[in-house]
């Protein structure tokens, strides 16, 4: 049975005279890929930012297992359980695999900086540090420096980052920018994995992957929900054919 865990509900948002998002409605159950497409500027980013509590939207709602997070910031959401991976890289390169991840995990502390006081609390962080990088597939690589890890391990550190804050919703926004065939394909095998436990948003161009990995597609254009279904739907679709697809094909 499926279960939602979050849920935009007719989100708007308004730059000036720029309606960047126009009641879009988008539901993230747990052990599901939910994938955000469209041209762009169609407004992937802006809803992503809208989820992750980091702009706040014009109009609309935001439930996370029910409950309304619309007025709460970044920082509050992800102690609730909602975290977020950035187009940007997001990374201490000086410092180690570990050190990063646990930075990460020490963020969802209420005063994260006291723990250098509390030996316990240090090693509850450090454990969850250590499990997230063996999840996202960086075992053994926990003392190595960020800034030396290949492009593609870099965004595995990223969501192990992410991992270490226990979140329980995945917004991941471009994992797999910048990355060769076979990393991306390693990736699609950490976006399956993860999933099985928690509910993903995935922003992301690259189509194979996306449609190796989803299994409901929202595909936005201009602001708003052009359809949203499983793959199959998504792909067979003259709508999203004309407004999008197309477009490869056309240049
Ligand atoms: N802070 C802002 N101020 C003004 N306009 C903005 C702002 N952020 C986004 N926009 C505008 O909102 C629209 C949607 O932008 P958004 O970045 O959400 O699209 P996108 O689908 O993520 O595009 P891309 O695939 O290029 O990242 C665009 O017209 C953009 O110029």
């Amino acid at each position: 049975m499926s279960e939602a865990m979050l849920v935009a509900d007719r989100l708007t948002r308004h730059f000036g005279g720029l309606t960047a998002n126009l009641e879009v409605c988008i539901t993230l159950e747990r052990g599901k890929l939910h994938a955000l497409l469209g041209p762009n500027g169609a407004g992937k980013s802006t809803c992503i930012n809208m989820l992750s509590g980091d702009l706040p939207p014009s109009a609309g709602r935001i439930l996370l297992e029910g409950q309304d997070v619309t007025g709460l910031d970044s920082a509050a959401r992800s102690h609730r359980g909602i975290g977020r991976s950035y187009q940007r890289t997001n990374i201490f390169p000086q410092f180690t695999v570990l050190e990063n991840c646990r930075l990460a995990a020490q963020s969802r502390r209420p005063r994260p900086w006291r723990i250098f006081t509390d030996a316990m609390k240090t090693r509850d962080t450090v454990e969850r540090a250590q499990a997230a990088i063996v999840e996202a597939g960086l075992g053994g690589r926990e003392l190595r420096k960020a800034g030396l890890l290949s492009h593609g391990e870099q965004r595995q550190l990223e969501i192990a980052m992410v991992l270490a804050t226990d979140a329980r919703v995945l917004l991941l926004d471009e994992p797999l920018a910048g990355m060769g065939s076979e990393e991306s394909a390693q990736m699609v095998e950490l976006l399956r994995k993860l999933k099985q436990n928690r509910a993903i948003l995935l922003v992301e161009h690259d189509m194979d992957a996306v449609f190796a990995v989803a299994d409901t597609i929202t595909v936005m254009v201009e602001g708003s929900v052009l359809e949203s279904g499983p793959p199959e739907q998504i792909r067979n679709s003259e709508d999203v054919q004309a407004a999008y697809l197309g477009e490869d094909e056309h240049g």
